[in-house]
Parts: C-alpha cells; structure tokens; sequence
C-alpha cells in the first residue's frame, strides 16, 4: 500500500462512519439540534469570513478531517512549502509564490540566495515603468501616450492578469485600457488589435518559458502588425513591446531588449504566477500602490494558512471540506459562484489553478491514486471546479443545483459593500445570495409545497429537496487587498488537498502530448503539398475532411 494512501487510517474509517451517520441526519436536523451552529461553524482570516454550517457535518466530522490532514502530514509539508524545500519532485523545483508577497524586510535564503531581494528588485522595476507609462513618460515610438496594453500569454500568463484586471476595474486608471490576447485562434489576436491605435498601444509578452506556441505566434503576428504599421520601422518594437518570462535568451531572441524585460523565477509555477512580474498589466491599470495592497492580501492568507490551527484555518478547512464530498460522497464536481459581477473570470481562472494542480492520478511516489484505496470514491482527486457569477447562474444552471440528482459543493463569495450601490440594488442582489444558500441547504418539504395550494399532481415536481452544501465567504467590500486573499485562500486550498491525496500539485505533465501531436499533425494541414496524414483512422479521415474545406 503506498504510504500516500489514507484509506486504511482510523481517521478515514472515523469518517466512513460519519457519513453513514448523516446519511440519516439533513441540514434541517442539524440547525434544529444545534441553534448556535450558524455562529460557531464559521472561522475568519483576514477580511474574509467563512460560514461552512452549511455543509453535511457535525463537529466529530470536522474533528475527524482535522486528524486526517494530521495523519497526512499537512502541517509538516506546509512548512516545507514556504521553507523553499523542492517539494515539486518529478521538476525537481522548490515552490515559492508565497515569497512573491513577502514584505522588503523579510529574508528568505534558497540555495543560498535571499529571493526576498529579489523579488523586491522586480517589483521596483515593475512599479518604475508602471509609473513612466501612467504618467505619460513612457510614450510610444511616435511620441503618444500609451491608451491600450495588451497582455499576449496563455494559461497562467493570461488567466490571473485578465481576472484581477477585470475584478478591479474600479481601482483602474480607466485612461489605460487592458486587453488579453491567449488563444492561437487568429481571430483572438485579430479581434483585440483590430480597432486600436498601435501608437498608443503598448504590447506585454507573457511567457514563463518563452517557447510556448500559442505565445509565440500571436506575439510575432502583433510584432509583424506595428512594424506595418510603421511602415517597416522595426526600430519601433522597443517601445511598444515588453516581456514577462523567466527565459532571458529566448526573449533576446525574439527581439525585445532584455532591458524592457520582467523577470520571476522557475519556482513561480505558471498558475501561481500573477503576482509575480505575470501581474504587469494589472499593475499597469491598478498602480504600483494597489497591487502592493493586493500582495499584502495575499501575505495575510499566506500566514494564517501557515500559523493557524486546522480547525480554525479557513483554506484547510475548506480543502478538507473538498475532500469530504469528493472521496466520501464521490461528488465530483466543485461550484464557484462570486456575487460579483467584477469577479466573472474568477471561476475560469480557479479552473487552472485547481485542475490543473490536482488533476492527477499518481502519488508523489509513481503510485497510482487508489491502487489499493478502501474502495468507495476513496481512490478520486481534483474536483472539476466551474462557475459563473451570480444571478446570472441562478437563471440558468442552478435548477441542476436545487433538484437534479447529482450533488454539488459550491463556494458562495459575496460583499457587504458595493462598489457602486445604485439605489437599494445591491440589496437585492445580496438578497439572492443569502436565500440561495438557505434554499440549497433546508429546501422546502412536500407538506409546505402542498400548504401553499399547490395541486397534487405537481406538488413533488416543486419539492426542493435541501441537504445540498455550501460554503458562504463573506467580505466587506471586493478591494486589490481582498482579492489577493480570496486567490491565496484558493492556492492554499487546492495545496491541503493535493497533501490529502498525496500527489504533486505542482507539475503539468498531462497537457504535453496534446502538444506534441499538435505540432506533428500541422504540417499535414497546412499546404496543398502536405504529406498524407498517417495518424489513427478517426484522426486521419477528419483532417482530409478539414483540407477538403479549406479547398487543399
Ligand atoms: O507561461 P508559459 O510558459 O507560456 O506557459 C503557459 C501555460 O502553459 C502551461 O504550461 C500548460 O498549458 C501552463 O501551466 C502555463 O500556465
């Protein structure tokens, strides 16, 4: 059995029993046997409040999960983590975005060099430029001022950005605008570049590793694109193209002066990555001010995830939560739902962070998840994280959540404080986020449908049938402070759970062969002289079909 298996340790089958307890138990009995238990399941870290009554335990499960993450070592592989330790094993590499948000005075020595510094020195160069171009300094080749940024990256160079970018556009100079070009869809690059004036217009090329695809090409289309527009002038990329990458070689090769080049580090993974130099073109909207505000957020959820009791830890408890209705009640699937319209990418950047971090299927050791787990869902990892802002998902995919027969988690996010309140609108938009929860978790029983004057015949098709969990964070208002917390609360989630299953959730091996077969398949796309494909029979039959389309 690998020792990454907790199948087999009392506080799993402490936990088998607590589901076989609840199982004849519901949300309503709960509430009922316990008045306090609104107040007393709640924990805070920072701004941000956590009430997890809401979800199918009692205390004795709480307890058991808490000895669960001590049986897996969690507070051990914390500590590891921020000491710099190369807990990223099959890359060899320590992980360290916690340091991204460390203060100036702090030290953190890693292979005998102090990373604090460093990191310090990127972000005063960041904040230098950042002010050159806000104030005007910073002009384009002909003179005028920088109007337009667009951020060229993927994955974690695009995903965080365009996220934090969007939840705090009220933070934004809104004389700068910020676009995000990802997609090798042409029409992505097309579209962004389409209607903007390339003299104003200042491209970011955000790349850890400089090499990837998607990248690449759009960056050389947008360079090829203001060197036309300049009539030819290549002299020009200086002032309207910067980098993001570690890879100084290969930002060299592709013509940006590595002078205009931001720089992190290979122990920021990619979708950890943007509050690192990543964070360029937030920095760009929000000032060097804010996104200090919004790292000191992130260092807040950083220190109490590391110094806090589990039971009291917001991020542990709810990793472990996760792993609750994962591997004991094989849910699957993880909503995310922020009452806030700022917050619309939040879920698609979580779905990175979290699936992209633990969606594995092999220990730390090689081992496979669940060779010889107790059976059940014991053997299951990553959750498929998706959302969407409220309402929006109440008038559409949240029917599934009330009466369809699959169980879902959801994480409710809300604010007490709009940014902007527009009469009693926010009222009513929070109204719906505290009736949500209530509906999902109590619902409404056949005798209250019937009470109303429901006809017979529909009284079961209107029965909500409740015991559905949830958490509620609750914050006062959506500030670059609090959204660092909200993301390291998440990061810290997705790591408690990755410890729980023992596997790293750090490496990204499974989206390699799709790029490898991606690059072999193109050139059998692409010109009438194309060889054959000689690929597998699906692959080779729908790729004629395509050069038969495109008239090749
Ligand atoms: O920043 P890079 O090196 O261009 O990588 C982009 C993305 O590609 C991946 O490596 C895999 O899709 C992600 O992990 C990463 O965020």
């Amino acid at each position: 059995m690998s020792s990454y298996d907790l199948s087999a340790s009392a506080a799993w089958s402490a936990l088998r029993d607590e589901h076989a307890t609840l199982a004849a138990t519901n949300l309503r009995a709960l509430f009922a046997a316990d008045p306090s238990r609104g107040e007393r399941l709640t924990a805070d870290a920072g701004e941000l409040h956590l009430d997890y009554s809401k979800n199918l335990v009692t205390d004795a499960t709480i307890d058991a999960l808490v000895a669960l993450a001590e049986e897996a070592g969690l507070e051990a592989k914390i500590a590891a983590m921020f000491a710099g330790e190369r807990i990223n094993v099959t890359e060899d590499r320590a992980v360290l975005h916690t340091a991204l948000r460390l203060p100036r005075e702090a030290v953190l020595v890693v292979d005998g060099q102090d990373v604090v510094a460093d990191v310090h020195a990127v972000l005063d160069s960041m904040g230098t430029f950042a002010d050159k171009v806000r104030s005007g300094e910073w002009t384009g080749h002909s003179g005028k001022r920088i109007t337009t940024v667009v951020n060229i990256g993927i994955g974690g160079s695009d995903l965080g950005p365009v996220m934090a970018y969007e939840a705090l556009r009220d933070y934004a100079d809104r004389g700068i605008e910020c676009r995000f070009v990802s997609n090798i869809d042409p029409t992505d690059v097309f579209e962004k570049v389409r209607d903007v004036d390339f003299e104003s217009t200042l491209f970011i090329v955000a790349s850890k590793t400089f090499t990837t695809q998607e990248t690449l090409t759009n960056a050389r289309m947008a360079r090829d694109w203001l060197i036309g527009a300049y009539d030819g002038d290549a002299s020009a990329v200086a002032k309207h193209f910067v980098a993001v990458s570690t890879n100084a070689e290969r930002v060299a090769e592709f013509g940006i002066d590595i002078a205009n080049m931001f720089g992190f580090w290979d122990w920021v993974g990619g979708r950890y990555s943007f509050d690192s130099a990543v964070g360029l073109a937030i920095m760009l909207s929000i000032g060097p001010d804010g996104f200090a505000q919004m790292l000191d957020g992130f260092h807040q959820m950083d220190e109490h995830f590391r110094t806090t009791p589990f039971a009291q830890n917001v991020p542990v408890l709810m990793g472990l939560l996760n792993v609750w209705y994962n591997n004991f009640y094989g849910t699957g699937s993880h909503a995310v739902l922020p009452y806030s319209q700022y917050l619309h990418r939040f879920p698609a950047y979580l779905q990175q962070l979290t699936m992209e971090s633990n969606g594995k299927s092999v220990h730390l050791d090689g081992t496979p998840v669940g060779a010889n787990a107790a059976g059940g869902f014991a053997g299951q990892t990553g959750e498929i994280f998706w959302g969407e802002p409220g309402t929006n998902g109440q008038h559409a995919f949240y029917q599934l959540l009330h009466q369809g027969t699959k169980m879902t988690p959801a994480d409710f996010i809300g604010f007490a404080v709009p940014n902007h309140d527009l009469g009693e609108m926010h009222d009513l938009f929070m109204s719906n986020f505290f009736a949500q929860t209530a509906a999902l978790a109590f619902g409404k029983t056949a005798e209250e449908v019937a009470a109303d004057g429901t006809p017979a015949a529909i009284v079961e098709h209107k029965v909500m049938p409740g015991n559905r969990p949830t958490n509620t964070i609750l914050a006062e208002k959506l500030t670059p402070s609090v959204l660092g917390q909200l993301v390291a609360l998440y990061e810290h989630i997705t790591f408690t759970q990755s410890v729980l299953w023992g596997i790293n959730a750090f490496d990204q091996w499974g989206v390699q062969l799709g790029k490898v077969l991606a690059d072999q398949l193109a050139p059998k796309l692409s010109s009438v002289d194309a060889p054959e494909a000689d690929s597998d029979a699906s692959t080779n039959a729908l790729i004629t079909r395509y050069r038969t389309l495109r008239g090749r």
